[in-house]
């Protein structure tokens, strides 16, 4: 369970988040959209410990967010691999210092490689691999030290409009399997539609919480896209982003 409690952060005399509180449930997907510069990245890094709110507070499971942790994984727009290292030795990066042998690591690394469908690609290098595929092998490095929240930002923004579907599919079939805790940021509101349980729209700067929208499409089988439930939320979350981007402007 996350609870976000009246959160502002500023930047000096910038208000990027202003009063946000928002409770996700454990196990849920949430997407989260706004307009550019609304605190989406800020929000994520609040929820990552890589910054602390200017007042608020940001609880996991009860305790107050720190600093990073093992039980939060972090997925950015970019790959963030390391070059020399093969896709197997990438994953195994976030397990070193941990308790598992040698041996141990390289199995996890193998089964969550399989996990995210890079099963006979563990010996490659980065550069030998697809843009998909590096954005695999993020996604199988961030689940395999077992975190139970999974923080997304804007993961598959970079990818041609294939993939990313291919690797939305993915994720949910995932997500259905680990349990994990999902908050997806997204430009998209497709995406957020398809992939989130809830889509939370924040308001053009400074970002506040302007809605939580439920969306209720049920397991995501078939041609959903192009099903009246979906059509009707992506026009309502087009209506509430429409109107923020108009106020910036
Ligand atoms: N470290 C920082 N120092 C100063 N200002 C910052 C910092 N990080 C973010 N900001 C400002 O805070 C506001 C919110 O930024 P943030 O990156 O969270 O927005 P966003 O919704 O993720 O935007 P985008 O969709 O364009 O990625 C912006 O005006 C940004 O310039």
């Amino acid at each position: 369970m996350i609870n976000i409690r009246s959160v502002t952060k500023t930047f000096g005399a910038l208000t990027a988040l202003d009063d946000v509180s928002l409770d996700i449930d454990d196990g849920s997907f949430l997407s989260l959209v706004g307009p550019s510069g609304s605190g989406k990245s800020t929000l994520l890094d609040l929820l990552g410990g890589l910054s602390k709110p200017t007042s608020g507070e940001v609880l996991i499971n009860g305790s107050p967010v720190t600093g990073p942790g093992l039980d939060r994984g972090v997925v950015f727009q970019q790959y963030a691999l390391f070059p020399w290292r093969t896709a197997r030795a990438n994953v195994e990066f976030g397990l070193e210092g941990g308790s598992l042998t040698k041996r141990q690591r390289a199995d996890r690394a193998r089964e969550f490689l399989d996990l995210v469908g890079l099963s006979g690609f563990e010996e490659k290098l980065p550069h030998e691999l697809s843009g998909g595929m590096k954005q695999r092998v993020a996604i199988a490095r961030s689940l395999a030290y077992d975190p139970g929240v999974l923080l997304m930002d804007e993961p598959f923004a970079a990818l041609d409009a294939q993939t990313r579907d291919q690797l939305q599919d993915e994720l949910l079939r995932i997500w259905r399997r680990t349990g994990k805790t999902i908050v997806f940021i997204t430009h998209g509101i497709e995406e957020a539609v398809y992939l989130g349980q809830r889509v939370a729209v924040l308001t053009s700067r400074p970002g506040r919480l302007k809605e939580v929208v439920d969306i209720d499409l049920g397991e995501r089988t078939g041609d959903v896209r192009s099903s009246a439930g979906f059509v009707r939320h992506r026009h309502q979350l087009w209506e509430l982003l429409h109107d923020e981007i108009r106020k910036a402007a």
